[in-house]
């Protein structure tokens, strides 16, 4: 799978081990910075994941900062992007078979590396359920611009 991958500073070294874990999964991994730990401001790696999915650069997008939080509400902004912050295994199962998500965002300073590798598994594996969720999807589409 094509993976658009980012991270602030307080994901940095999460977002390296991810890489390295999804390139030996065999998964196609796209780097979106930032490339070290000196203090960065999570919205533009956010956006540079965010539209590589909404442009179907990237089939998928995983996100760090500190919390998942900056990055969740960043990648929610563009169109075509659910961004799920999953700091269970749940939040990531859920947000893949209801909410079709195609970004998953993690916190580096809140979420153990060994319980994240397990989330992230966890979100690549889980389908879409369809059905009835695709009618809500579609109504959160039709939103963008609302209240605008
Ligand atoms: O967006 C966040 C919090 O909602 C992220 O955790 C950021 O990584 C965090 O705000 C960065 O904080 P820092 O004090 O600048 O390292």
């Amino acid at each position: 799978m094509k993976i658009a991958l980012g991270s602030d500073h307080a994901g940095y070294n999460l977002k390296e081990a991810l890489k390295e874990k999804l390139a030996a999964g065999g998964h196609q991994v796209d780097d979106k910075g930032t490339y070290s730990l000196d203090s960065t401001d999570y919205p533009e790696q956010a956006a540079k994941v965010a539209k590589a999915v909404a442009d179907g650069e990237a089939e998928s997008g995983v996100l760090v900062c500190g919390s998942g939080i900056g990055m969740s509400i960043t990648a929610n902004r563009f169109h075509g992007v659910r961004a799920v912050l999953a700091p269970s295994l749940e939040h990531a199962k859920l947000g893949r078979q209801h909410n079709n998500a195609n970004v998953l965002c993690l916190g580096e300073r809140l979420t153990p590396q060994d319980l994240v590798f397990e989330i992230l598994d966890a979100f690549l594996a889980t389908e879409f359920e369809g059905g009835r969720h695709i009618r809500r999807i579609d109504k959160i589409e039709s939103l963008s611009g609302a209240g605008s």
